[in-house]
C-alpha cells in the first residue's frame, strides 16, 4: 500500500510535488514549553526514560508547526548507558561518562544483556507517540552510529580532536573493533525494537565522521554502517533508513554506493549541487540548511532554503537543516521555514 504520508513517501524513494520537512533536534531547549517541562523532569535522563514526559517533548514541535515526522526524544547516548556504561548530563558542559580506558573493559564493564530492559522505557514512549501522531505525520526513530558513540564512550564526553578514540582505533583496531561490533549488535537491536514499537523509518546519527580521514572513516564509519544496516534491513526490509555521515565530503558517494541507506543526510558544508550531480539517482537526500540560517531567519534564510530545495527537489529530497537546531533559535523562524519550503520555488 502507498502510503499518504508525505515523509514516508519521500523516503521511500518518490520524488514529493513539495519537499516534506523535519529538523535536527526539532524538540529541545529553543522551545520555552520544553524548558519548562525540562525544568519538572529533573536531569536530562529523567526526561528521556519517562514515557509520558518524553512523548510530550516529541508532541510538542508537531503541535507548533505540523512538521512531516516527529523524531522520538531521547539520545544517542543511551546505548552506551544501556550497556552498563555510567553516563551523566553536567548542566552548561553535555554528556559525561565514566570513560572505558581498555579494551579490557568491554568485558569487564559492559553488559549488552541488560539492553531491552533499560531502554524499555523508550520503546514504551514510541507507542505512545504513535497513538497520538496526527495521520500525515511519520514516526522517527534514531540510534548513534558506531564510531560516534565509541568516541563519547572513549573520550568521556565531547571531544575536540578525538585523540583518545583515535589512538584506540589506529593503535588497537582489534581491541577497537570488538568494540564497534558490540555497538553494530546492539544498535541494529536497539533500531529493530524501536520499529517493532512503532518507528516507521529510523536515522541513524554518525555526527563525527568527518574527524577521521578516508581509510579510517571506511573502516570505522561506512563498513559498520554497512553491517548495521543490513541487520535492519534483515529484520524490517520496508523501513527506511536515514544515514547521516556529517562531515564525510568527497567520501559521500561511497556511503552512496555502499551503505545500504535509501536516504543520506547531507551536512551544511556539502555543496547541493554537487549532491544531486553525484548522489542523486543512487540515494534519497535529505538536508541541508546551516542551522544559523534559522537562527537568522528572514529573507536570507528563505533564499538559502529555496535554493537548496530548487538543487534537490527533482529527485527523493527531504528539507532538513544540516546540523541540529541550535537553542538560540527563535521559534517563529522554524514557522517561517515550514511555510517557505510549502510554498515552493515559484
Ligand atoms: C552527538 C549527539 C548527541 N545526541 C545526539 C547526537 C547526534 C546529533 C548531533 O550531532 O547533534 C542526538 C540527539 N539528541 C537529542 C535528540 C532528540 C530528538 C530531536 O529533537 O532531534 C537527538 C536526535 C536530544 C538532546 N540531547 C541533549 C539535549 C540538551 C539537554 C538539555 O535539555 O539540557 C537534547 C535536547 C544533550 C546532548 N546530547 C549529546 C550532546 C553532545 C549533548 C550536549 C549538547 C547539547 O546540550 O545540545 C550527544
Amino acid at each position: 500500500m502507498i502510503s499518504e504520508k508525505p515523509l514516508l513517501r519521500a523516503l521511500n524513494g518518490e520524488a514529493t510535488p513539495v519537499p516534506p520537512i523535519w529538523l535536527m533536534r526539532q524538540a529541545g531547549r529553543y522551545l520555552p514549553e520544553y524548558r519548562e517541562l525540562r525544568a519538572q523532569a529533573g536531569s536530562f535522563l529523567d526526561l528521556c526514560f519517562t514515557p509520558e514526559l518524553a512523548t510530550e517533548v516529541t508532541l510538542q514541535p508537531i503541535r507548533r508547526f505540523g512538521l512531516d515526522g516527529a523524531i522520538l526524544f531521547s539520545d544517542i547516548l543511551v546505548v552506551p548507558h544501556a550497556l552498563g556504561q555510567e553516563l551523566w548530563f553536567e548542566e552548561g558542559v553535555g554528556p559525561r561518562l565514566k570513560r572505558l580506558e581498555s579494551a579490557e573493559d568491554i568485558d569487564r564493564r559492559l553488559a549488552p544483556d541488560g539492553l531491552h530492559d533499560r531502554l524499555a522505557p523508550v520503546y514504551e514512549t514510541l507507542r505512545r507517540v504513535k497513538a497520538a501522531l496526527p495521520a500525515e505525520t511519520t514516526l522517527l526513530g534514531f540510534a548513534g552510529a558506531p564510531w560516534t558513540v565509541a568516541s563519547y564512550m572513549l573520550e568521556g564526553g565531547s571531544s575536540r580532536d578525538f585523540a583518545l578514540a583515535k589512538h584506540w582505533a589506529y593503535g588497537d583496531p582489534d581491541g577497537f573493533g570488538r568494540l564497534v561490533d558490540l555497538l553494530v549488535d546492539a544498535t541494529a537491536d536497539y533500531l529493530n525494537a524501536q520499529i517493532a514499537a512503532g518507528a516507521e523509518a529510523v536515522q541513524i546519527f554518525d555526527s563525527w565522521a568527518g574527524s577521521l580521514p578516508s581509510a579510517q572513516m571506511r573502516k570505522w564509519c561506512l563498513d559498520p554502517a554497512k553491517a548495521l544496516i543490513a541487520k535492519v534491513k534483515a529484520r524490517n526490509p520496508d523501513v527506511p533508513v536515514i544515514l547521516f555521515p556529517r562531515g564525510a565530503g568527497p567520501f559521500y558517494e561511497a556511503f552512496a554506493a555502499e551503505s545500504g541507506a535509501d536516504v543520506l543526510g547531507l551536512d551544511t558544508a556539502l555543496p547541493p549541487e554537487w549532491a544531486r550531480d553525484r548522489l542523486q539517482g543512487r540515494v534519497g537526500l535529505q538536508g541541508n540548511l546551516d542551522p544559523l540560517h534559522l537562527v537568522v531567519g528572514g529573507q536570507s534564510m528563505r533564499q538559502a532554503a529555496r535554493s537548496i530545495v530548487q538543487a534537490l527537489s527533482g529527485g527523493p529530497y527531504v528539507f532538513n537543516l544540516g546540523h541540529g537546531v541550535v537553542p538560540q533559535t527563535p521559534p517563529e523562524h522554524v514557522a517561517e521555514l515550514v511555510a517557505c519550503v510549502r510554498e515552493g520555488t515559484s
